[in-house]
């Protein structure tokens, strides 16, 4: 049995994708930072794709805390989601694209509207509500998009290479934010990344993704400092 801290199961899943194939037999931990590493073309973005509900399973389950979710459409499965790009819908305001994470029909309430306020204020958009993504710089759509992920409130966000784009400096600065997010609202969060500095800075756990496999989920600082042969070839 799976302890109930359980927040993602993902019980003997086979992913194929044309001639690829990923396995995963894991799970990830209530609040636990996890990044999700591996070369080029191994499988990382698919494994997100899969639990996002994206991509269907060839075999196996996807539960959430407990609950099994592995026919669920992606907006049923109780997640939160951050992508590289297209992550804010440019026709709407700041405060109308973080107001989607609370109402898709946008019909706030003047409390969920004051909800949405006070994200913005706690990502340091105070003052930007009314404006579009074309007037925000990246880092500030990223926070506009962190803004959504914290009304939301979900147990797991789920995050492929949102920050690819931001210079060294301001990706440490959303990181840093993400965290703080995933703290306020508990959540656990699953991260690709390319950066090894990305997994020291933010991750708790790493899943190493190689050879048609998603690993377990290993603790970041004892891999990172003592990798096994085929992370060691993937880090150089
Ligand atoms: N729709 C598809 N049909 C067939 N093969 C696919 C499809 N989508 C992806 N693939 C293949 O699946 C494999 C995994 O791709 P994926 O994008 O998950 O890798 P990744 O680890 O995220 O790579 P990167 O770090 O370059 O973003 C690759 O070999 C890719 O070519």
């Amino acid at each position: 049995m799976l302890g109930e801290d359980v927040v993602l199961y993902l019980n003997d899943v086979l992913i194929e994708l044309g001639d690829f194939n990923l396995r995963a037999d894991l799970s990830v931990s209530a609040g636990r930072k996890v990044a999700i590493i591996g070369p080029s073309g191994a499988g990382k973005s698919t494994l997100v794709g899969a639990v996002a509900g994206f991509i269907p399973l060839v075999r196996g389950h996807v539960s959430m805390q407990g609950r099994d979710i592995t026919q669920s459409s992606p907006d049923q499965r109780g997640m939160a989601m951050l992508f590289q790009d297209g992550n804010l819908f440019p026709h709407l305001t700041t405060a109308q694209n973080v107001g989607l994470g609370l109402r898709p029909a946008l019909r706030l309430s003047a409390d969920e509207r004051r909800q949405v306020r006070e994200a913005l204020a706690r990502v340091g958009l105070a003052g930007f509500e009314d404006r579009t993504p074309a007037n925000l710089s990246g880092g500030q759509q990223s926070r506009a998009a962190l803004a959504r992920m914290l009304v939301q409130g979900k147990p797991l966000m789920l995050l492929d290479e949102p920050f690819a784009a931001l210079g060294p400096a301001l990706r440490d600065e959303m990181l840093d934010l993400v965290t703080e997010v995933a703290a306020d609202t508990e959540a656990a969060v699953l991260m690709v990344t390319h950066a090894p500095q990305d997994v020291r800075r933010f991750a708790d756990d790493v899943i190493f993704v190689e050879g048609g496999v998603a690993h377990v989920p290993q603790a970041a600082g004892a891999l990172m400092d003592n990798p096994p042969p085929a992370l060691k070839t993937y880090l150089g």
